[in-house]
């Protein structure tokens, strides 16, 4: 840098840029397993040995979950493509009309827009203040770790850095019971049955994680309480998505689903407030397969609740956390 190419004075943008975990670019065999190579390669989502791993991943789990997933895949796509990705894509929208003085952005953790792509748009188009909101209300290394993760590892190949921060763990940050007791209440008010139970079902993790300080089960726990002190219906929680051979947390969703039947629980709406969109987890794990375990099980009534996705709740409840997030950058009256 020149005397004569002195960037200051600088601009005060301040940008944000929301991230969710990924989704294969299209429904088909190819795009997983090169979404799913990436994901599952990220030690921060599978802790073992790299060669080791490397040679199962590639030999046996993706010519064999690669396909299966595709399949999976192709029961929720929609003409925007994956809903993960067009849920996304419209939350920053959303925002970015809230919020009109900064800039903000999406992007995924594996896959497209990918996190360095996000940041160097951020930082060329002048933000030398970022935050980074990992769309996760409970905290693991497996999902907003790895967010970090990744942003940090951008960061060490630039000169001039930005000043980057990052959203809280939000688990039970009151804008987001509040958002999540709306969303499930008028959904369930509209259901042509009244559930029993409510199954909060959250993504799982290996028991091994929460053994090694992962606060991830914890903060899980802590939504359901504060959740149910403000619900008025029986509150459930279990974790799905069990992946691989290791103890995962339990109660497991689809064991949860057989057996409430049989504890008298026939109608049933099941959450899932882990999840800040609808994806391959919600609508095909949940909302298909689980609707048959349930009713196969001897379940009458079956009721997958949308998550908060870019409704009006879910937009004010992202502006008061970034918001909170963005506190002393803002100038009073932005
Ligand atoms: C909500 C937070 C999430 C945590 C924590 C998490 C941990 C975790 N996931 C896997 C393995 C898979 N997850 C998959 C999909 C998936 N996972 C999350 C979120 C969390 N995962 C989301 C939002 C999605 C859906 C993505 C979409 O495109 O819609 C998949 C891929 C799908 C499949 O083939 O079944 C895998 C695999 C592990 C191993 C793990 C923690 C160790
Ligand atoms: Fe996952
Ligand atoms: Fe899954």
């Amino acid at each position: 840098m020149t005397e004569s190419n002195n960037p200051l004075p600088i601009s005060e943008k301040i940008g944000v840029l929301l991230v969710n975990l990924g989704t294969p670019d299209a429904p088909n065999a190819k795009a997983l397993r090169r979404y799913l190579g990436q994901f599952l390669s990220d030690q921060r989502v599978i802790e073992l040995p790299a060669v080791f791993w490397q040679i199962i991943l590639r030999g046996i789990i993706l010519p064999f979950r690669a396909p299966r997933s595709a399949r999976a895949y192709q029961k929720i796509w929609t003409n925007e493509g994956s809903p993960l990705a067009a849920i996304t894509k419209k939350q920053a929208q959303g925002l970015q009309k809230r919020m009109p003085n900064i800039t903000v952005d999406y992007a995924m953790r594996y896959g497209t827009p990918s996190i360095p792509s996000r940041l160097e748009k951020l930082i060329a188009s002048g933000c030398r203040r970022i935050l980074l909101a990992p769309l996760y209300p409970q905290y693991s290394a497996a999902s907003t770790a790895t967010v970090q993760d990744e942003a940090y590892r951008y960061l060490q190949k630039i000169r001039w850095q930005p000043n980057l921060r990052s959203l809280e763990p939000y688990y039970t940050h009151p804008a987001y019971i509040q958002t999540l007791k709306k969303n499930i209440e008028d959904q369930i008010k509209a259901l042509d049955f009244k559930p029993d139970s409510l199954l909060l079902s959250y993504h799982g993790m290996p028991v091994k994680t929460r053994e090694l300080g992962d606060p991830y089960y914890f903060q899980c726990q802590a939504t359901s309480q504060a959740l149910s002190s403000l619900l008025d219906i029986p509150v459930i929680t279990s974790f799905q998505s069990r992946f691989g051979s290791q103890k995962w947390f339990t109660p497991a969703t689809d064991m949860t689903l057989k057996e409430l039947p049989s504890k008298n629980i026939r109608n049933l709406a099941v959450a899932m407030p882990g999840f800040s969109a609808d994806c391959l987890e919600t609508l095909e794990e949940i909302a298909l397969q689980g609707k048959s375990t349930f009713l196969e099980a001897g379940g009458e009534n079956f009721a997958a609740l949308r998550c908060i996705n870019d409704s009006e709740e879910s937009l004010a409840m992202l502006e008061i956390l970034v918001n909170q997030g963005l506190s002393g950058w803002l100038k009073s009256g932005e």
